[in-house]
């Protein structure tokens, strides 16, 4: 479902930072990017989900090429197949839980109730549908922001550090549940992490050094 093939990007006024990367992930696959902090990890995973453009090679994400898409182009496919988690939980400050939980399903048209109730119990966020982000702890955000992302049934889900933020009993409770839900939505998951105990736990792992994957 995500195929990057032979892809270069540099920025403009700074030296290459991915030069002729080739990837692939299946539908439902799981993948772990390392590499060293500056390699280009989110750069990739930026490009994969077509936040961004490239210089040359091809990305081809659920059938479509995104090298011949406009930022709307980008911006509609996106909509359509591609859900995004970060470090920074990025909750809607004035959303209660539930509100987030379903806030990007509603934007996409793609709402199930019965779905995201499912999600809210898998997550143990029943109690909590109706506090505000800033009374949640870390990995409760988190819970949320992963919920919110599964919330449409995204094709791709694409994690930059998801963990990153948390304690490791925190971080390990937040991996179990994001590769369950996952597994049960079919979703395919692109995770840049620094842990090679996260990574180990996915089906494959990539690493990014030198601006290939060694
Ligand atoms: N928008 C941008 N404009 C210019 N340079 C950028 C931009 N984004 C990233 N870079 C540069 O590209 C390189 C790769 O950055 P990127 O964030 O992809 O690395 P990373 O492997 O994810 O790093 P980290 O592990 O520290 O998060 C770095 O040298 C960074 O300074």
């Amino acid at each position: 479902m995500l195929q990057i093939e032979d892809v270069s990007k540099t920025y403009p006024g700074a030296r290459p930072v991915l030069q002729g990367v080739s990837l692939h992930l299946d539908a439902g696959e799981t993948l772990a990017l390392t590499g060293e902090s500056g390699s280009g990890k989110s750069t990739l995973l930026h490009l994969a989900g077509a936040l961004d453009g490239f210089d040359s090679g091809e990305i081809t994400l659920a059938g479509t090429r995104l090298s011949g898409l406009d930022d709307s182009g980008r911006a509609a496919l996106r909509r359509g197949c591609v859900a995004l988690v970060f470090q920074q939980f990025n909750l809607i400050p004035s959303l209660t839980v539930a509100q987030n939980l379903s806030f990007h399903a509603r934007l996409a048209g793609r709402q199930d109730p019965a779905w995201i109730r499912d999600l809210t119990d898998r997550l143990g966020l029943g109690e909590l549908g109706a506090r505000y982000p800033e009374q949640l702890s870390g990995g409760q955000q988190q819970r949320v922001a992963i919920g919110r992302a599964l919330a449409a049934r995204p094709a791709l889900l694409l994690a930059d550090e998801p963990t990153g933020n948390l304690d490791e009993t925190a971080s390990d409770a937040v991996m179990d549940l994001m590769l369950e839900l996952v597994r049960v939505s079919g979703t395919a998951l692109f995770l840049v992490t620094h842990s090679e105990r996260i990574a180990a736990r996915l089906d494959r792992r990539a690493h990014l050094s030198g601006g290939r994957i060694a």
